[in-house]
């Protein structure tokens, strides 16, 4: 194993807690709303997913980069978390289809990442005490001069950042001669959507996250779909009109996560920020549907009113979250809409929840 000489390096949150760690190379300060993702698998998947935008992530698993980095395994062209604390990196991997090592990827993408912290107390302590901001720095002679830049980074509660990682001009994927055609708004998508979508046989137009219903129609798609983004789903009105009108129009549309929050916006129902959100590849769902449990990936730190969504008759709760009995799922009634707040698309998984793919297909082809 090649000799690595580390800096010492820090995370501070906001109330002004202080874990330390060291660098795994890179030098600097990153800010950002800290949060944990208990995926013992992924790691790659996670830190390309655009969701995850303004977020630092603690790693539950202890080993990171033991499996490499493959050109494939990305949910967009970038890494997207803002900054990384995990306990072990492993800068040797061991796998034979690896492209390149995670030391590599991350320092290509210019990430700061902190390993050696003890993301146990960490974790449990974000787990008591609630998502908040945070900063990790290799400064870590300058605690008063983090604190008082930490004390300038906006809150995640309020905060627009569709506009940051959605595309800037449509594009297509896909197959042109498919049998379906779908318009689908960009809000931060992930890549294995678009892919789930294409390998069900349709042709994909994505548009930017500030698009209109009349450019999304202009496409004259079969079906229409919202994804899933980081940030507060409060502030995006556009993406809420498109949802209304697609939904008036009673047009087939299929929502995923924050997509899922925009949809029931649109309907009036609010989304409160929760206390530190679910992430992770291992939530249990129900559907009320058929009765039957899920095994689902999550990544959310928002969720929608469930005794607004009970009270509305217009809606129906389709999935609940078995841990805390949070809203996983609705339709709206005598309209051709659906939506999810977790991750069918998961890769590396699970996989218990692609049936809702089919299901969004089946409802556009009865269209
Ligand atoms: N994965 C997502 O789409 C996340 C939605 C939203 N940003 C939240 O944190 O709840």
């Amino acid at each position: 194993m090649k000799y690595k000489k580390r800096n010492k390096a820090l995370v501070l949150l906001a109330d002004g807690t202080i874990f330390y760690g060291k660098s795994i190379g890179k030098e600097g300060t990153a800010f950002g709303e800290v949060c944990f993702n208990t995926g013992a698998t992924g790691y790659q998947e996670i830190f390309t997913d655009p969701s995850y935008y303004g977020q630092l992530m603690v790693t539950t698993n202890v080993h990171i980069g033991n499996y490499g980095a493959h050109k494939d395994e990305v949910e967009s062209n970038s890494v997207k978390i803002s900054g990384l604390i995990c306990r072990n990196f492993c800068f040797e991997y061991s796998r034979a289809s690896a492209t390149e090592s995670l030391e590599n990827f991350l320092e290509a993408n210019n990430i700061l990442a902190i390993s050696d912290v003890d993301t146990r107390a960490l974790v449990s302590y974000i787990r008591d005490n609630g998502a908040m901001n945070a900063v990790i720095s290799t400064d870590i002679n300058n605690i008063e001069g983090l604190k008082k830049q930490l004390d300038e980074v906006p809150s995640m509660e309020g905060l627009e950042l569709a506009s940051q990682v959605s595309t800037k001009e449509p594009y297509y994927f896909g197959n042109e001669n498919a049998k379906y055609k779908i318009s689908a708004l960009d809000i931060g998508i992930k890549t294995n959507i678009l892919k789930n979508l294409a390998k069900r046989d349709a042709y994909i137009k994505v548009f930017p996250y500030n698009a209109s219903f009349e450019d999304l129609e202009a496409f004259k798609p079969d079906g229409y779909f919202l994804s899933n983004g980081p940030g507060d789903p409060e502030p995006l009105k556009e993406a809420q009109d498109v949802a209304k009108e697609i939904i008036k129009r009673d047009l087939p549309l299929f929502g995923i996560c924050l997509g899922h929050q925009v949809i029931a916006l649109s309907q009036g129902i609010s989304s409160y920020k929760m206390h530190h959100g679910h992430r992770g590849i291992n939530h249990p769902v129900k559907n009320l549907i058929t009765g039957k449990g899920e095994i689902t990936s999550q990544n959310h730190g928002f969720a929608i009113n469930r005794e607004e969504t009970e009270a509305n008759s217009d809606i129906e709760i389709t999935h609940l979250h078995l841990n805390d009995n949070t809203v996983a799922g609705i339709r709206i009634k005598d309209k051709n809409c659906f939506s999810v707040q977790y991750h069918p698309e998961a890769s590396p998984g699970p996989h218990d929840s692609s049936y809702l793919f089919d299901q969004f297909i089946e409802n556009i082809s009865k269209n």
